[in-house]
């Protein structure tokens, strides 16, 4: 058992912070001498941030996830502190890497009470945005220790308190994961407190280490164990590991491979072992067993062995029978790969908790698609709307919008198409709402489609958003490629045209620049074309379609290459023909058509 030193505070008088706050507040000048560098510059942010400084109002984010990495290493370390602590007014407080708190232990009621009054609980965000300067945001917003004492809170709920932030560190990769926090009385305050904090913090970076030594050494023993055991294609997978052996890597391409891990995922989130027969994007017949790994990561750690059953079109009824599919989570959309409903798991949790989102992915991935569906999945009675910031009427959009008190959604779309005046108009037309009706928000979701992967400049408009959701590329989910067909076909020729196999394979190897839309645009085309019910056989497809480049064409190459497919088209495949009416060699063309993957 301890007894902290609770000595007096060493941080200056609290007069001298409560009068410099007071001056800051009214724009009165603030001495340097007067408040630590560190405080004013997080005043500054939280003023920027226009949080009240009167009062502390925090949203419930959500249900903390316990079964975090961080938690589960923390949670020893924490009960051992609470315990040494022998009912001292200390709390313990562990948040994630934003701030949200995921724990808190206190033993003296009095200092509980208070906490629950100040929000200080799990569920609450106390990152900087919400809360203003206070040891956890302040903490993790500058990297490093952090003490926040007394009025040197920003919020005044706060004055009556002393915290001591200090942001966790992964032992590996050395990114934030989280942070610890003590908070006491401040008249309790001591410099030990700080100290405290920095060696639970070093304590649960080493339990950290041992855990994902264990973890790892489990999923390095599995793999060994079955890769010397069997000659099939081995793989293991954990939340940020993926091994495989030679003969997975010499197999599987990469489409083959994201094809896999996409079954594997759905398998390993159920939790029980699984075996399923399924084609891969080559064409290829595969049985794909996985099971949990124990010692792994919650869920995710799995062994994956892939055989091969059979190649292109010798599949049997039997192997047909893929998965035990589970269900598309969100209505109106389809695709079952891990990746997708990750993405759709996570917008509709935050609709449900009303938590304001950005959706970030390339062109067409199906951003708007899936705020749609997460409104109709918790709201479906209640008004959305559609603005798009790239419209001519955007702003004028926006405001009326926004203006109308039944709107449940709001969906701004093309966010990266906003200009530096535009991002400040919308940041003050929804701090409006914030302010206007705090306890009957819409819920509004931001997309986003950064330009080549950069992201646009868009200031303070993301300090509104607390979530970012990444809504992953078609490529990226390309078994999603065999339900998403049929669902369009469905749509756009009312049952009377279908795919076939040799055409969905051709389809489910095109790499979808422009994802989803494009493939949804393609499906268009094709049944525009063809004015007869029947079946979509690969001839049918747009000539960009029909062939599959290993590398990325210019424009010009492009063209060539759609010349080839539509004389090749024109001359029944016939090689000698296309190249003499395209004023060609044989050699020429033979080389072509190897070289653009035209089958
Ligand atoms: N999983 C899905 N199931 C059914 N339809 C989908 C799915 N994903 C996308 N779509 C459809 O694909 C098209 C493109 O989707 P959407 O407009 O949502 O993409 P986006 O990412 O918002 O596009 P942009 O980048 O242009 O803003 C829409 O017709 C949408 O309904």
């Amino acid at each position: 058992m301890w007894r902290i030193a609770l000595v007096s505070n060493q941080w200056g008088g609290p007069m001298d912070v409560a009068k410099a706050r007071l001056n800051f507040l009214t724009l009165e000048p603030v001495g340097s001498s007067d408040v630590r560098p560190s405080i004013l510059a997080s005043w500054v942010r939280s003023q920027h941030f226009k949080l009240p400084p009167d009062r502390i109002a925090l949203p419930y984010i959500s249900d903390p996830d316990l079964e975090l990495p961080l938690s589960r290493s923390a949670r020893p370390v924490l009960q051992q502190l609470h315990e040494n602590l022998d009912g001292q007014a200390i709390s313990i407080i562990l948040t994630d890497r934003s701030g949200l708190v995921l724990q808190r232990l206190t033993a003296d009621a009095g200092l509980g009470r208070y906490l629950d009054k100040v929000h200080l609980a799990p569920g609450f965000s106390y990152a900087e945005e919400f809360a203003g300067t206070n040891g956890i945001g302040t903490a993790l917003e500058g990297g490093g220790p952090m003490h926040v004492f007394g009025h040197e809170h920003y919020a005044e709920d706060l004055e009556e308190l002393a915290c001591a932030g200090v942001p966790i560190k992964h032992p590996i990769t050395g990114k934030t994961v989280g942070a610890i926090d003590l908070t006491c009385w401040r008249k309790d305050a001591g410099s030990l407190l700080i100290a405290l904090a920095k060696t639970t913090a070093d304590n649960i970076r080493a339990a950290m280490l041992a855990d994902s030594s264990t973890r790892e050494l489990a999923l390095l023993q599995a793999y060994r164990n079955s890769s010397r055991r069997l000659g099939d294609m081995v793989m293991v997978v954990d939340d940020d590991l993926l091994m495989m052996n030679a003969q997975a890597r010499q197999f599987l391409d990469a489409a083959d491979q994201r094809a896999v891990l996409g079954y594997a995922g759905e398998s390993l989130a159920r939790g029980t072992a699984d075996s399923v027969a399924a084609e891969l994007p080559s064409g290829t017949w595969v049985r794909i067993s996985c099971r949990p790994v124990e010692g792994g990561a919650h869920g995710t750690a799995g062994l994956i062995q892939v055989t091969v059953l059979g190649t292109d079109g010798d599949q049997t009824p039997a192997m047909v029978s893929h998965r035990p599919p589970s269900r598309p989570l969100l209505p109106g959309l389809v695709g079952r790969s891990a990746a997708w409903l990750g993405s759709s798991r996570e917008a509709d949790n935050a609709c449900r908790a009303r938590q304001w989102v950005v959706l970030t992915g390339e062109r067409g991935v199906g951003k708007v698609a899936l705020a749609r569906a997460a409104h109709q999945q918790n709201d479906a009675g209640g008004p959305l709307r559609v603005v798009d910031a790239a419209a001519a009427g955007f702003a004028l959009e926006l405001e009326a919008e926004l203006a109308d008190d039944t709107l449940h959604t709001l969906v701004i779309r093309h966010a990266e198409r906003l200009d530096a005046r535009m991002v400040d108009f919308t940041v003050d037309t929804l701090y409006g709402v914030l302010e206007r009706r705090p306890s009957s928000l819409p819920w509004v979701v931001l997309t986003l489609t950064p330009d080549d992967g950069e992201a646009p400049d868009l200031g303070d408009l993301l300090t509104l958003f607390p979530l970012t959701v990444d809504v992953p590329p078609l490529r990226h989910h390309i078994e999603d490629v065999r339900e998403l067909v049929p669902y369009f076909l469905d749509r756009l020729s009312h049952g009377e045209l279908s795919c076939g196999p040799d055409t969905m394979r051709q389809l489910m190897r095109s790499p979808w620049p422009g994802n989803t839309a494009e493939l949804c645009h393609v499906l268009q085309q094709v049944v525009a074309r063809r004015r007869r019910a029947g079946v979509i056989a690969p001839g049918d497809l747009p000539a960009r379609v029909q062939a599959i480049s290993r590398r990325s064409l210019s424009q010009l190459e492009a063209l060539e290459r759609d010349a080839i497919i539509r004389s090749l088209l024109a001359n029944d495949g016939h090689k000698g023909r296309a190249a003499k009416s395209l004023g060609m060699s044989r050699a020429t063309i033979y080389r072509k058509i190897h070289d653009y993957g035209i089958q």
